[in-house]
């Protein structure tokens, strides 16, 4: 069997897509809104540099003016002092050049030039040029950026945390409920409810219909199950009865409705066990038509057929139900079994059947027959196998054939 791929959860892959998707936003509107800060910073900072500027330009003028380069120089480092600025440069028209702050700005355009007018206002008496401090500039861009940036990475960081926990709440444990329950499932445990532990049981949602649909697809199935189980059972009833009347037809002789010789088999030993066992009395009569082939050669076999079911039938009803039983041994030939009785009483029966057998004729085609039976009666001896009361049976009646049959013989008489 292939080996099934690992584990993944679907809350955590979705929270997972969903914090790649937070962060991608927030670089993005963050990139947009850092480059906007910086635009807007360097104007404000350039605007800055200019009012510092024009603020000084006033004593500038008044110092050139005089003509006197400590206070021109005085206001130059001022200026430099400034964290906004990074070198200022103030050139007079009579040649003097006053500056300060740090060095390398001079390959840079300055970020703001000035004409410095005399402090009448009608003649330019110098030069006023200021270049913004680019690392200060470049601290501040970057603190806003960050300030920015930090802002929108708490602001994902929010919204990936509050979405983890709505789809473990709403997904992740409902989910994780269904999964539990249907890897726990089996087939006796089917019965057993699923029940979903949600947080807001005003609302329902897909995971709730999914729910129902297993609820329902379990229900289906119980009673699909029980549908089987009765009809396993009835099925099972039915072909247990069928058995039986097999078992019961594999004993009974089809003609007469009397037990045939399989029967007989298996039910003799049993008797005479149980005689020997408890010292109960056993005896049988074996009885045989008369003259049988004569009825079967000039009425025909049908008619024979007819005159046995009908003296089977006397037999039968003859016997106490229940206790004696009859067997059909060959053709026309009856071994009637007398459980707890003496010879006496099978002597007895005998000459009663006797008498059943010619008391009434057979009606065949309209026609009587008279029919006569012979019987030879023995009790079961102490110690006497089956085989044995059948034999001293049958030669009881072999006697009573030779000595005239529609007679009776027993072991004494
Ligand atoms: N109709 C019918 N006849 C059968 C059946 N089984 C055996 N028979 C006949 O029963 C007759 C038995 O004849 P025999 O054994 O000579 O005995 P019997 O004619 O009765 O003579 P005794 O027994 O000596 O009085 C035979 O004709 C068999 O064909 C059966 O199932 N139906």
């Amino acid at each position: 069997m292939p080996s099934s791929p690992p584990f993944r959860s679907i809350a955590t892959l979705l929270i997972q897509r969903i914090a790649v998707l937070a962060l991608l936003c927030m670089a993005l509107l963050g990139g947009v809104h850092a480059v906007l800060e910086y635009r807007h910073a360097q104007a404000r900072f350039d605007k800055d540099v200019r009012v510092v500027a024009e603020n000084s330009l006033r004593l500038l003028s008044t110092a050139l003016w005089d003509i006197e380069p400590a206070a021109v120089q005085s206001q130059v480092d001022w200026l430099v002092h400034l964290p906004e600025v990074g070198h200022a440069h103030v050139r007079s028209v009579t040649g003097p050049v006053f500056e300060a702050g740090a060095s390398g700005y001079d390959s840079l355009p300055p970020t703001v030039v000035l004409p410095i007018a005399a402090p009448e206002g009608s003649s330019v008496i110098g030069e006023l040029e200021i270049w913004a401090n680019t690392e200060y500039f470049g601290m501040e861009v970057l603190a806003k950026t960050l300030r920015v940036l930090g802002g929108y990475a708490l602001f994902a960081l929010l919204v990936c945390l509050v979405v983890a926990w709505v789809l473990r709440r709403e997904l992740q444990e409902p989910l994780q409920q269904m999964a539990r329950f249907a890897a726990e499932l089996k087939p006796d445990t089917l019965s057993r409810p699923l029940t979903l532990v949600r947080r807001d049981p005003r609302h329902l949602d897909e995971i709730d219909f999914m729910a129902r649909g297993f609820q329902r697809l379990q229900g289906d199935v119980r009673h699909h199950i029980q549908m089987l189980d009765t009809r396993v059972a009835e099925r099972t009833q039915q072909l247990e009865s069928l058995v039986e009347e097999v078992k019961r037809l594999s004993m009974i002789d089809a003609l007469t409705g009397c037990f045939n010789r399989r029967a007989m088999d298996e039910r003799l030993p049993a008797e005479v066990e149980r005689s020997h066992r408890y010292k109960r009395p056993l005896s049988v009569v074996f009885a045989d038509l008369d003259h049988f082939k004569r009825v079967n050669d000039e009425l025909g076999h049908a008619a024979g057929d007819l005159v046995l079911r009908d003296i089977a039938q006397r037999y039968r009803s003859a016997l106490r139900s229940q206790v004696d039983w009859v067997v059909r041994y060959g053709g026309e030939e009856f071994f009637i079994v007398l459980p707890e009785s003496q010879e006496q009483e099978a002597l007895h029966l005998a000459y009663r059947l006797r008498a059943i057998t010619r008391s009434a004729p057979v009606r065949v085609d309209g026609r009587d027959l008279h029919v006569t039976a012979s019987f030879g009666v023995a009790q079961l001896a102490p110690g006497e196998a089956a085989e044995q009361l059948m034999a001293r049976a049958d030669a009881l009646l072999y006697r009573a054939k030779v000595e005239g049959r529609d007679c009776v013989r027993g072991g004494s008489a």
